[in-house]
This record gives C-alpha cells, structure tokens and sequence, in this order.
C-alpha cells in the first residue's frame, strides 16, 4: 500500500495530524479546565469544551458534503488546514496575551466550535479523495492502515505523549512551569504545526487528489441548493447507499446504547469500577481485531454481506449482554461487539469510498459523518437518562426472584434494533440474492465462496445423460432425441467434452493416449471445466433460452465422479470450479446409467476403437467413479432417474422417454424441478457449498 506514492504521503501527514487532533482533543478539553478555579467550573469548561465539538454537525451538517463535491477537494483540505493551524495556535496565544481565564475558556470555545466546522468540510474532502488515490482492489487495505492508525494507534501514542510531555517536561524544570511550557499548551502548539504541516503536503505533494476529481463541468453548472437535494435524493434512491447509511446508524445507536449504560451494567456485575475500564478496553480489543482481522477471515466474501453480517454480529453480542451474569462473559460480549463494529466501519467505509460515485462521494460522506454524531449522541444521552429512571426491579415469576434492570432490558433492546437494522441493511444491498448466507460464509472462510446463478430465465429442458464407461449414454440419448424430435420438439444434442471447436481440442489434450505428455489431475478438472464454460456458454445457454430440449452425454457429474472421487481430487473444489465455470447451471433431469464397471468396460472393448486415457485407468477407479455416481443421485433424488443400465436398450429407453414426456407434457409447459421463480437453493450434501448455486427459471 505504501509504495504508492500520493496515498503514502497523505498517509504519513494524516497520521501525524491525527496524533495532533487527538491530542488537542485532550490538550483543548485540559487547558480550559486549567484556565479557571474550582471544580464546578472546571467541570463546566472542559464538558464544555467537549460538548462544543459536537455543535457544528447541527448547523453546518446539511451543506458539508457540497463542498466536497463542489469545489477542489485538495484546496478544500488545504484552506481547512490553514485555517486549523490559526485557529489552534490563537488558543495558547491568546492565553498568553495575560488576558482573563474566563475570556481565554471563552475563546477556547469558540475557536474549538470552528475547527470543527472546518472538520466538517475537511473529512468528507479527504474521505472522498482517498478511493481516487488507489487501485479499488488496495482501498479495504488502505482504509484498514487508515482506520488503525486513526483510532488505535493515535490515540494511544496522543495519551501516552501527553503524559509522557507533562512528566517529562515538569521533571526537567523541576515542578512549576511557565504557562508556555505547560503540556496542554505545547500539545496545543504540535496540534496546530501538524495542521500546517497537512496544508502543505496535500498542497505541493499530493496533486492527485485535484486530478482525479471528475465532474468539474457538472460542479459548475449546478448550484449549490441542486447538488444539496440530488445528494439526498441520490442517498434515499440508491439501495446500497440506503442500507448503508441505515446499518452504520443503527450500529451507532447501539453503541451509544452500550457506552451510555456501561457503567451501570458495570456495576451490576457487582464487579467494581474497574469492570468498567475492562469492559471499554476489551471493546476496542475487538475493534482492533475486526479490523484487522476481519479480511484475512472472511477472505473474499461480498463485503455488502459481511457489512450487514458484521452489524448482526456487533448487535447479537450486545444482546448477549444483557444476559451476562459474569465478568468474564461480559468481556467475551465486548470484544465480540467491538469486532463486529470494527468489521462493520471497514466494511462500510470501502464500501463507501469503492461504490460511491465519486461526484456524490462528499455528499454521502458528509451525511454518513454528521448522521453519526448526531445518533451517537442522542443514543448515549437518551440510554443515560433511561438507565438512571429505569433503575432494577424485582419479578416474581413462579417463586423466582428474577431482577430485571433497565439497563439489561436496554441492552436487550438495543442489540435487537441493532439486528433489525443489520438484517435490513443486509437485504437492502445483497449482491448474492438467492445464495444462502451461512453456507455463503462458511465458503468464503474456507476460500471459496459461493457464487450467485448468472442472470439467465430458461424456457427450455436441460436433460443429462451420466454413468461410467459404456454405461450406453449415448446409444439412450439419441433414442430419446429420435423420439422428441419426432413429436416435433427443438433437440440440441451435445456431450461433454468436445462440443464445441475450442471442446474437441480438448477432448483431445485429455483423452489421446498417443503423446506420452498426460495432464496432470489438477490440470485435467481445469481442462474439463474450460471445455464446459465454453460448452455452456456457447452451446447450451443458447438453445435454452429459445426453448429448446437440451440432451448432454456427460455434464458436472462427470468432474465430481472421475476428477473428485476417481482422480482423489477434494470434491468441493472440483464443484466449485464447475459452477464457476458453468455460472452456476444446473440440470432439470439427470439420467443416471448404473452400470458395474466390468460390464461397461466390456462393452466398450467390444466396439473395438481402442481405448482412451480414462478407460484405461483401473477397476477399483472406475468402483470410484460409479458409487460417486450414485451418491451424487441419492443427494438430490427429485433430480435424478437412476437406471440398472444392465437391462436392455428397450426397457432403459422407455423409462427415460416416461419421465421426459412428464416434464415436458405438463399443461404449464415444461415442468423443472426446482421453485418456478428465484434461484435455487436446496442442499446437497455430498456437494461443496458452492453447488447449491443454480439458475434462476422461468415457468
Ligand atoms: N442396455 C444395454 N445392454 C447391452 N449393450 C448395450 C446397452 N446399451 C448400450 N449397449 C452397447 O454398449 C456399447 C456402449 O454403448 P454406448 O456407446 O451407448 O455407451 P456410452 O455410455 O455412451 O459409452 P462411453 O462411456 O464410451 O461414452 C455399445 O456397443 C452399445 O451398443
Ligand atoms: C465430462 C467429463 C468426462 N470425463 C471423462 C469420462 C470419460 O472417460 C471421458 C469422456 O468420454 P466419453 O466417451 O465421451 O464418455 O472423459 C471426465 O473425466 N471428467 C469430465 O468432466
């Protein structure tokens, strides 16, 4: 991530501004309450200080993501640092012009109330210049680095710095200091150099983020009240951007809820004040983890999915909260809600910066920012406020004397909005729709995850013919296509491998036992698998779609059988590469030839053409091969005619022609065996996960 060169920059001064930001978070909020006596007041100025912070999401909320999306965001950020760097250094400057502490908390407050009107515009121009820095494929990685230097490591060195500045800084001049030299006025001073220092490298360092704005035309032509209401109407209109703003509120909420109840759930812990430290210090544990973490587990599952999953996770752990009769438990619940969280912001965030586009990316930027606040706030205030009324009670239910809180009934409550808000999130931007989730997820930890069925509405009847060597596929499938055919029925036959141009080379390259050059298992499923992409893009999607009967000798079986249980392959990922390879197309009807292999391989020897690299192989292969057959039939039986392939030609040929003429007869036209509408999503068991993908059909 690092080596590229503009994100390295804005990476390395974003870090330090950080630092300084969290710094002078503490720094403003210490120097206030140091500038006036008594604790009330001193409680006053640096609530105050705090509390003002908040204060410009209100008023300048609604028009901060237009800036970004108007105007330059690079010089956007720059004039915003600029006038950070002032604003910061007039707090110390004023105080030491021997001016009142009264006066100097007063202008603490209303310098603090402006650079954070500026953060307003500077975050959602920097957010939404990011994602134009960096290849889309780097910007989870990218927001991952961001997010743990913003929020884990930061904060921590900005605490220790501030502790380590006030220590060390009073031990070298030997306890009383110069106003100058106390910390929250040198940290004052770093806060505001590492906002000039931020001005000047995005100003001469990082010019990119001017040349990849796109829709100057477009800024300039619409006014600023147009580009204000199409960003709302582009956020109410856009189903992912919808469920995203929906999700992050709602885990905000719920993490209001928890931070505004988590001292009274401390203490009913019985656990002491230092539950309540453990507690938020195992909440950021889990943050950590989830974002660190997060990716490397879920590897390469949608990240709309794991974004609703993650808030479903955050919201399911607080519930458990509200059920925890011990600390330890209690810790396991924080840290499970602070992965989810932590899952949730990444997600969320390259989510963001990745699908949004970047005209509107300021806008919907700003709203997901101030939005939050605002929710952060009311939940943490309003939960506060419930927890102190609500107080315990006691229930009597059956001689047992339960106590119920109101912080656990809130908790409870919570988590439960909080699933609310992560299922409809979910639903609102699947990009899987149909593929079910667990199995989804369990494919995905596992490397592979499950693929959605390729848009496609078949009209036609996909009938294949499977079984071992000389099972007599093929002399069944042309009785049963002679018999269509002559009631009028459009028949394609085909087979597998070699039905198409780029097929029969293929056919050729796995089957000649003529050069001595044989390919190996692994490169042999990927042959077969390359022949039935082209197969069934080229040849059966087609003559499905205009209705007609499609009969394969051989189709995915086949992989499962030969290269799965006859070449020892793992099954699931020789399944998954079919369905990848076929989009995930299954069958209506496969007819299964049973036949004991001896008896089949005789029969072949019979016809007298030689035999091909498969046959060849050994009896206890084949043994392989057909029980995998048969295992794969009795999986998914509603899909599979299993026939005694031993019987003669007449009576195999009669059955088969039976339950086709029943598919195809039925009045509403061809009958397949899955739900007429939506995807299908039954089990196989003997199939990996990602089999379970099939087409979407029309009836
Ligand atoms: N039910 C049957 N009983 C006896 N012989 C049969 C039967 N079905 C087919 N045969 C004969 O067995 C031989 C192989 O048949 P066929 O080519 O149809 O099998 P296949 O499964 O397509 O073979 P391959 O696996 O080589 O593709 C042929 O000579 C065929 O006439
Ligand atoms: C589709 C498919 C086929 N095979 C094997 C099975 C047979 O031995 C040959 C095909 O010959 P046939 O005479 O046309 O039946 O290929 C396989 O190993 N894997 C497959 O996916």
């Amino acid at each position: 991530m690092l080596r590229i060169q503009p994100f390295r920059r804005l990476w390395i001064v974003l870090g330090a501004a950080s630092f300084g930001d969290w710094l002078g978070l503490l720094a403003t909020a210490l120097f206030a309450a140091s500038q006036v006596q008594g604790s009330t007041a001193q409680g006053a100025a640096f609530g105050g200080v705090t509390a003002i912070r908040l204060l410009p999401a209100l008023v300048l909320g609604p028009v901060a993501g237009v800036f970004a999306d108007r105007f330059d965001r690079r010089w956007t950020m720059v004039i915003c640092d600029l006038l950070r760097f002032v604003l910061f250094a007039s707090i110390p400057l004023y105080a030491l012009s021997g001016a009142a502490g009264g006066l100097v908390v007063g202008w603490a407050l209303i310098a603090t109330f402006l650079i954070e009107s500026l953060t307003l515009l500077w975050i959602p121009a920097k957010e939404a210049a990011v994602p134009n820095l960096i290849p889309r494929a780097r910007l989870e990685a990218a927001n991952q680095l961001t997010l743990i230097t913003t929020y884990g490591l930061t904060p921590v060195a900005a605490a220790i710095g501030l502790a380590v500045l006030d220590r060390g800084v009073r031990g070298a001049v030997g306890g009383d200091l110069p106003s100058w030299a106390e910390p929250a006025q040198l940290a004052l001073w770093f806060n505001s150099l590492s906002r000039l220092a931020t001005a000047l490298v995005v100003a001469f360092g990082i010019k990119e983020i001017s040349e990849a704005q796109r829709g100057e035309a477009e800024r300039a032509e619409q006014s600023m009240f147009r580009q204000f209401s199409e960003g709302w109407k582009y956020i109410g209109q856009t189903p992912l951007v919808r469920g995203l703003v929906l999700g992050i509120f709602g885990a905000f909420a719920g993490g209001g809820i928890v931070v505004g109840t988590a001292k009274f759930f401390a203490n009913s812990l019985g656990a002491g004040d230092a539950a309540f430290s453990l507690l938020f210090g195992a909440i950021f544990v889990g943050l950590a983890l989830g974002i660190g973490l997060g990716p490397m587990v879920v590897k390469e599952m949608s990240r709309r999915r794991w974004f609703g999953m993650s808030i479903v996770l955050a919201s399911a752990a607080v519930m458990t909260l509200a059920f925890a009769i011990h600390l330890s438990m209690a810790i396991v619940g924080a840290v499970l809600v602070g992965a989810g969280a932590g899952m949730a912001f990444l997600a969320g965030t390259t989510l963001l910066g990745g699908e949004v586009a970047d005209e509107v990316r300021g806008r919907v930027f700003a709203v997901v920012q101030i939005g939050t606040r605002l929710v952060l706030i009311l939940a943490i205030g309003l939960s506060s406020v419930l927890v102190g009324v609500g107080g315990s009670r006691k229930l009597e239910i059956a001689d047992l004397g339960l106590s119920i809180s109101s912080t656990r009934l809130l908790l409870l409550a919570a988590g439960a909005a909080g699933i609310f808000a992560g299922i409809s999130a979910f639903g609102q931007m699947d990009d899987k729709k149909g593929v079910p989730v667990l199995a989804d997820l369990w494919g995905s930890i596992r490397g592979r995850p499950l693929m959605p069925a390729e848009p496609f509405v078949s009209a036609g009847l996909f009938v294949v013919f499977e079984g071992g060597e000389g099972a007599g596929k093929s002399t069944q499938l042309t009785a049963l296509a002679e018999r269509l055919r002559g009631q009028g029925c459009d028949v394609v036959v085909t087979r597998e491998p070699g039905a198409t141009g780029v097929g029969r080379r293929i056919r050729s390259l796995v089957l000649d036992t003529s050069g001595d050059d044989a390919p190996s298992p692994r490169a042999e499923a990927l042959l077969y698998a390359a022949d039935r992409a082209h197969h069934v893009a080229t040849v059966v999607r087609p003559a499905l779609v205009r209705g007609g009967v499609v009969i394969s000798d051989r189709y995915v079986d086949s992989s499962l059988a030969y290269q799965g249980a006859g070449r020892t392959l793992p099954v699931d990922e020789v399944s998954w590469l079919s369905s990848w390879a076929t989009g995930g197309l299954k069958p209506d009807l496969v007819v299964l030839l049973d036949v004991e292999p001896h008896t089949g391989l005789s029969r072949v020897a019979s016809r007298n053409t030689g035999t091909d690299r498969l046959e060849a192989e050994s009896i206890a292969f084949h043994e392989r091969v057909r029980y995998a057959f048969l295992d794969l039939a009795a999986a998914d039986p509603k899909r599979y005619l299993v026939l005694d392939a031993s019987r003669p030609v007449d009576e195999i040929s009669k059955l088969v022609v039976r339950r086709v003429e029943e598919m195809l007869g039925k009045p509403g036209g061809i009958v397949h065996p899955r739900p007429a509408q939506g995807p299908d999503t039954s089990v196989q068991p003997e199939l990996s996960d990602a089999e379970l993908v099939t087409m979407e059909h029309k009836t």
